[in-house]
């Protein structure tokens, strides 16, 4: 079977091995030596059939890595990489997969133009009863593309082998970008919302909070069409309201992390439009006070 290497032991990556291992021999990449990591039911809890390697290992075993995928969080992304490219081969993939936005460039940067870079935007649901298990809370869609000249060139291949067969609601998605400034909408509506009002994604459709989705939005949209991502308000308002009521009974992700005294993603959902906003000179004082509401939460937040 092929090599196939996750970075982490997070609840994306742990679904993800779960699913891959059927087809790879999937390696997780951890912080910390781990023995086995594991997948619970209702019904039962089976050890992951997959290996588990420091990095440190993985530097004194001289591994190359030809293909890996980055489940982490958006905050974690930077470091994550510079790890993690001294061990890539010279035509290696590598598939990011996280929430919120940043700008990809150091990283476009620092592959070389045979290095596909790749990114999987994912809605299924993981949870970590403690640090080796996760439980699936939920199927989701996601969306795979490509995010590099050569990736375009690989993506169908790289699609039919290692995603399709593991995420049936998968689709390959040539405008990968589009797709995820789509999923940055959703996430600007509820998730800061709801982290700091503590409601569950259903109780912000509340007309009390109309207002405030409608101007965080329209924000949003704004700083999209400048750099020349063809967003449109009416379709993303839609879209976040679809997704409030689909979701209606989960707390989100930063609602979670808030509860949770975690360190949140909001840097790169209101803090992205908030930067692009100043570079461009256009105005964003929603996401901005959002930003700074969420940030005085928790000091990692920062
Ligand atoms: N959970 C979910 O249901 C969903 C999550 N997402 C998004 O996916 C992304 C990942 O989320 P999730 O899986 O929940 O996050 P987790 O916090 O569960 O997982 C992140 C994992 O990455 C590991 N990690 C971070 N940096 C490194 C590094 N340098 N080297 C090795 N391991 C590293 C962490 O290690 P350690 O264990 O040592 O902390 C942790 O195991 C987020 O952006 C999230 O918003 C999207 C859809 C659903
Ligand atoms: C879609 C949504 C808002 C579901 O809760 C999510 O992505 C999150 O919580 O981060």
């Amino acid at each position: 079977m092929p090599e196939l290497f996750i970075v982490g032991k997070g609840a994306v990556g742990l679904l993800l091995a779960q699913r891959l291992a059927n087809t790879h021999q999937v390696t997780l990449i951890t912080r910390t030596p781990t023995d086995a990591v594991f997948f619970r039911t209702a019904q039962c809890c089976q050890q992951l059939p997959v290996k588990c390697l420091t990095w440190e290992a993985l530097a004194q075993q001289q591994i190359t890595i030809s293909q890996c995928i980055v489940p982490v969080k958006s905050y974690q992304l930077a470091e994550a990489f510079i790890t993690l490219r001294p061990h890539l081969s010279e035509d290696a993939n590598v598939i990011l997969s996280h929430n919120g936005m940043q700008t990809l460039t150091p990283i476009t940067d620092a592959l070389s133009e045979h290095q596909g870079l790749f990114f999987l935007s994912t809605s299924m649901g993981g949870w970590k009863p403690n640090s080796t298990t996760v439980e699936f809370t939920g199927p989701g869609q996601s969306v795979f593309g490509p995010c590099n000249l050569i990736a375009q060139q690989r993506a169908q291949v790289l699609f039919n082998q290692l995603i399709d067969p593991a995420l049936p609601n998968a689709h390959l998605a040539y405008d990968i970008a589009l797709l995820r400034w789509q999923k940055l909408c959703v996430n600007l509506a509820i998730n800061p919302l709801s982290a700091l009002t503590g409601l569950k994604n259903g109780r912000l459709r509340a007309p009390c909070y109309a207002t405030q989705v409608l101007s965080v939005l329209n924000e949003a949209c704004n700083v999209a069409n400048h750099i020349g991502v063809p967003l449109k308000l009416s379709e993303e308002l839609a879209r976040a309201y679809q997704v409030m009521t689909l979701t209606a009974e989960n707390f989100s992700s930063m609602a979670q992390d808030v509860a949770n005294h975690r360190r949140t993603e909001i840097n790169a959902m209101c803090g992205y439009i908030v930067e692009l906003a100043q570079q461009l000179g256009v105005p964003a004082p929603h996401n901005t006070l959002l930003l700074n509401q969420v940030q005085s939460l928790h000091p990692t937040n920062k």
